[in-house]
């Protein structure tokens, strides 16, 4: 028989390349797809070093039908991971149209040829965005969703409707959706890790730039909020404790379990200042910041109630707060310029 593949969507980029990684060690032959808007075939390089494993890797695009047909025809897939797609919330306000073309209509392109392919096991990157402002604490899966107020989270609840909706039309069909809360930290390698292009959005990524000496202050957004220390309250996932979540999920896709949907988080909220007090402890780095406005759109708390995955995917989190800063210090101070080399400064 021919060897079956995982194919990985996204599979160059922050959690695809750490994905790739738990797969490849759990066993599993992985084929990567990737347009590279937001990433290298670099990161790929990094993870056969780490694995010892050759990665067969594709530039292409989820909007280019027929080259996703080409690797359908190449490799026998036996399921998809899909983590490719556009996630920048400010750039969703600003250019709604190019989130809906991109993430719906390559979701979209991919189920179609899923499908044709006879291919219908899908594990798909959602986030825990779709809930809105939270009506209670800790929010499990039943928590209502849609009320997300930008167009990078719609496209999340979108795309999940979608294959609800591709599930109930067709049984045969298994779908593990899998709602993120914030991934932090890198692999313990220092080898990958989270790579943002231009500034920042994000606070771990912002904190760690800082520290090498790439930014000169942390901005906290809001000191006003209804929380202990006055700033937000978010639940931070180490990334390896996620991509692990996603060879669990793999297990649960081989019981034929329908569609299916579970929070991937730790439980626990930790403040901004909690988090920068933490990653100047584990790295003995200042991080000097300032206090400002909030940011539009932000919530005081959210944190997931990871029951459900526990209870059905015998998963959870193992790693600590201080390895998820010790981490992402490793990954950086390794590579202070991501996967790219240092700027010329002429
Ligand atoms: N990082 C987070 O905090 C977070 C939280 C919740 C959900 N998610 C979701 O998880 C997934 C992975 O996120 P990430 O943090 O690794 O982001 P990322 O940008 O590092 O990875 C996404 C990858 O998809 C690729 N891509 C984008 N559009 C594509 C297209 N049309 N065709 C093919 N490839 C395309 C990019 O080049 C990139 O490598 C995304 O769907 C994201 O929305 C991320
Ligand atoms: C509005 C927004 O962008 N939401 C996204 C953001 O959420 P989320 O806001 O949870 O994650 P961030 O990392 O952007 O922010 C975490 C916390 O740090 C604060 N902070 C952040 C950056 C900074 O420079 N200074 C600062 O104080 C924020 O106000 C927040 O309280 O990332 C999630 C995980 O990728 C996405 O699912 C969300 O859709």
């Amino acid at each position: 028989m021919s060897t079956e593949y995982v194919l990985v969507t996204g599979g160059a980029g922050y959690i695809g390349t750490h994905a790739v990684v738990e797969l490849l060690q759990a066993g599993y032959n992985v084929v990567v797809v990737d347009n590279l808007v937001n990433a290298s075939m670099e990161s790929i390089g990094r993870v056969e070093e780490i694995t010892g494993k050759k990665v067969p890797s594709h530039q292409v695009d989820l909007l280019d039908k027929e080259a996703v047909k080409k690797i359908f025809q190449q490799y026998k897939i036996s399921l998809v991971m899909h983590f490719a797609g556009l996630k920048a919330v400010g750039e969703s306000v600003q250019l709604p149209l190019l989130y809906y073309h991109t993430n719906v209509g390559g979701t979209v392109n991919l189920l179609e040829v899923m499908k044709e392919f006879s291919v219908k096991n899908i594990i798909f990157s959602s986030s825990a965005t779709v809930y809105g402002a939270p009506q209670y604490l800790p929010v499990d899966e039943k928590h209502p969703t849609g009320s997300c107020t930008n167009a990078y989270g719609k496209t999340k609840f979108f795309i999940e409707e979608i294959i609800r909706d591709v599930c109930a039309a067709d049984k045969e069909w298994n779908a593990v959706i899998l709602r993120y809360f914030n991934p932090v930290g890198a692999h313990k390698s220092g080898k990958i890790g989270e790579n943002p292009q231009g500034v920042p959005n994000n606070l771990m990524p912002f904190v760690a730039q800082v520290a090498v000496g790439r930014r000169e202050c942390l901005t906290v957004f809001g000191s006003d909020y209804d929380t202990p220390d006055g700033t937000g309250v978010r639940d931070y996932i180490h990334i390896v404790d996620l991509a692990q979540g996603h060879v669990a999920a793999m297990k649960k896709i081989q019981e034929k379990c329908g569609c299916v949907v579970y929070n991937l988080g730790t439980g626990v909220g930790y403040s901004v200042l909690d988090m920068v007090k933490a990653f100047q402890k584990a790295t003995g780095k200042e991080i000097p910041y300032k206090i400002a406005p909030r940011r539009e759109g932000d919530i005081a708390t959210v944190y997931a109630d990871p029951k459900t995955a526990e209870q059905e995917l015998g998963w959870k989190t193992t790693r600590s707060l201080e390895e998820m800063c010790e981490d992402l210090w490793r990954w950086q101070s390794n590579n202070p310029h991501g996967y790219a080399p240092a700027p010329s400064s002429s």
